[in-house]
């Protein structure tokens, strides 16, 4: 079953009535489709060209440029699951890009070599920066849907330094027995917003509510032209909850897919908590302040080399 997730216009014109629907969006499913975001296809493009070719280069090649300080690679089942039967890992690859625009920190940035990919650091810093003007148009349209200032995560130093993250991803898709298994397993994201990018190979997959037993999963189709958003779990926490950071995964068709994940999440040293527009006396603030950094490090720490904590399930 393929889930009806509404479509938001980043370019409308009536900000109003589109940030009425992202509240909808958010508060139902914590997943929409962005249109209109100023990602054009050919960058789109040869990021997704950029990545195939680096994926394909032999193990060794891609092991030079092995995951430090959070950027670089991560070869196939290095995220292993918690508690479950197949813990193996999560049968993907992936490279972490961090922060381009803070030249105090870009430098930790991993890179191929021009010789070996032409091309590739630029291809991958265009698109960046476009996700990051993205996202930051995405977040105003956020903050007037709760009923706060447009430049308000702006003025409470979400933006200073966002931690941004941009993740190549890679499935390699071979099913061992025909067995169903998860390429991605459950999770929900850790941050304030993610922007997806799929290649039209089916797999992603919500279920809406963590907590139902056992979990229904419904379908994200791949729309052209559109990125996923996906509200992350320090959202939820500052909007007490009103905002859901929904259950995903990514089945196993069969089939090889790539995807691109933009990891948008505030400076570490932004404090979240609870919006004002989100609570009151009858709905007081479910968790205390916290530090973003220290969140999101302490979810990195209690996950270390899994970076998801639920088994993965065959149930659909
Ligand atoms: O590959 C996908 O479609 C989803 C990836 C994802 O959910 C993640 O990396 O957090
Ligand atoms: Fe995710």
């Amino acid at each position: 079953m393929a889930a009806s997730l509404p479509i938001i216009d980043l370019s409308s014109p009536h900000r109003l009535s589109a940030a009425d629907s992202v509240r909808q969006a958010c508060v139902e499913y914590g997943f929409f489709y962005l249109v209109n975001h100023g990602v054009d296809t050919q960058c789109l493009r040869k990021v997704f060209n950029q990545s195939a070719h680096f994926f394909s280069l032999p193990l060794q090649q891609k092991m030079d440029l092995a995951r430090k300080e959070y950027r670089g690679y991560t070869p196939l089942y290095s995220e292993t699951l918690h508690v479950t039967s197949l813990s193996k890992g999560d049968p993907k690859e992936s490279y972490y890009i961090g922060p381009v625009e803070d030249p105090s920190i870009a430098h930790l940035n991993q890179w191929p070599s021009e010789e070996l990919l032409p091309n590739w650091k630029p291809s991958m810093e265009s698109l960046y920066w476009k996700l990051l003007a993205a996202g930051k148009n995405l977040l105003s349209l956020i903050a007037m849907s709760l009923n706060l200032d447009e430049d308000y995560f702006e003025k409470i130093g979400a933006l200073n330094k966002p931690a941004a993250f941009l993740r190549l991803l890679h499935y390699p898709g071979e099913l061992v027995s025909g067995e169903q298994i998860c390429g991605a397993s459950p999770h929900s994201d850790y941050g304030m917003v993610t922007l997806l990018m799929t290649d039209g190979v089916p797999g992603l997959q919500i279920s809406k509510d963590k907590l139902r037993e056992p979990q229904v999963w419904e379908d994200v189709p791949h729309v052209e032209g559109a990125l996923i958003v996906n509200i992350g779990d320090l959202m939820e926490r500052w909007t007490n909850c009103l905002y859901r950071s929904t259950l995903h995964r990514v089945m196993s068709t069969g089939k090889e897919r790539y995807s691109v994940a933009f990891f948008f999440d505030p400076s570490s040293d932004c404090m979240v908590e609870c919006f004002e527009s989100c609570c009151s006396e009858s709905s007081p603030p479910r968790f205390p302040p916290i530090r973003s950094g220290d969140y999101l490090n302490e979810r990195f720490r209690l996950t270390y080399g899994s970076e998801r904590e639920l088994p993965c399930s065959t149930s659909t």
